[in-house]
Order: structure tokens, then sequence, then C-alpha cells
């Protein structure tokens, strides 16, 4: 079973992470195969469909359902991943990105699956289904889902900007951020 203490994420011991997946009619067989993999490792995974092939469906409501459930997860200190997977990932990714508290990776390496977690500590990745062999998705979302974030003040700053940003809307309060984390760093010398 990966627990939060087998994938070593510092975030604490012995729960079940919990993985939303959401895929479009292009990603859904890797959708299956990747809900099949991950249930078989241990991991808790909640289907945001589809629940069938429709080759004219629309990615955004199935991301945006798994975001969601991330977001809301997340806030109620559940710990908890999500997956969005289309042809290419990209819209799944923006669809992801447009929840609140949301980071989005759109993974297409070992590097870039492993530094979404470390420097971005990314809550969901976007995978092309149309890029990747099955295998190699399963090897990228496993290499995401066991990689911790860094934790390291630069990072916690640059992604504190974003939410400040997400959350004024204004790119004058993502500075004004940017200024107050920068003093305040000078002042404990983190
Ligand atoms: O960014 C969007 C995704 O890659 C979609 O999965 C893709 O656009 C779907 O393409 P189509 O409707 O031609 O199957």
């Amino acid at each position: 079973m990966i627990t939060e203490r087998s994938s070593a994420n510092g975030r604490g011991a012995g729960t079940t992470y919990r993985i939303h997946i959401g895929a479009d009619h292009s990603g859904l067989e890797l959708s299956r195969t990747l809900q099949h993999e991950l249930a078989a490792l241990g991991f808790d995974v909640v289907d945001h469909g589809p629940a069938a092939c429709d080759a004219q469906d629309d990615y955004p409501a199935f991301c945006i359902s798994a975001a969601e459930s991330v977001a809301r997860d997340i806030n109620d200190n559940r710990h908890s991943l999500g997956i969005v997977i289309g042809g290419s990932g990209n819209g799944e990714q923006i669809a992801a990105n447009k929840v609140r508290g949301i980071r989005a990776a759109l993974v297409w390496n070992e590097s870039t699956a492993r530094v979404a977690r470390q420097h971005n500590d990314a809550n969901v990745i976007a995978l092309g289904a149309r890029e990747h062999t099955p295998e190699e998705c399963l090897k990228l979302a496993v290499l995401f889902l066991q990689e911790p974030f860094t934790q390291d003040s630069r990072h916690k700053r640059r992604i504190a900007q974003i939410a400040d940003y997400e959350t004024c809307l204004t790119p004058l309060a993502c500075e004004t951020s940017r200024r107050d984390a920068l003093a305040r760093m000078d002042r404990t010398g983190e």
C-alpha cells in the first residue's frame, strides 16, 4: 500500500493517498489503465469520468471535477492528488488550473514528473495519452505521486505568490507579496 510514509512526502504518516482522475475520450483508455494499476499499488482512486467513450465529449467538466475534488480534499486536510488526461494534456492542464488551489503541471518526461513535486508542489498532473505509451504514463504518474516537495523556502515563496495572485487577481498584489516575502526572509533569515 502506498501511504504518506512510503511516499516519503514529509506531510505525515500512515495515510493512504486519494487520487482523483479525469479524462476525455482520448484519455479514457489510459485513465482506466492508470486507475487499475494505481489501485493495485494501494492508492485510493476516484474516477471522474467519462463513463464511456464518446468521441465528441469535452475534457473541461471531467478535469475540473477531478481538480475540484483535489482542492476540496486538501481543504479538508485529506491527502489527495489528481491526474487529468487528454490527447496532449494541454487543455486538461489549463482546465484544472482554473480551480482555486490547484497547481497542475503538464508532465512529459521523468524530470518534469519529479520537478513538478520538488519545485512546484503540484497537486495535479496532466498527461497526454497520444504522446506516450501507457507504460510510460504509469511510470510518470508513479514518479510524480511518490516524489516529495522539497519544502525549500524559495519554492514556497513562489507558490505563495501564485496563491496571492489567485486570491487577489491583481499583479500589484503579486508584487507586494514578493516584496513582503523578501522582507520576511531578511528578518527571519529563512
Ligand atoms: O488539449 C486538449 C486535448 O488534447 C484533447 O484531448 C484533444 O484536443 C481532443 O482532440 P479530438 O477532439 O480531436 O479527439
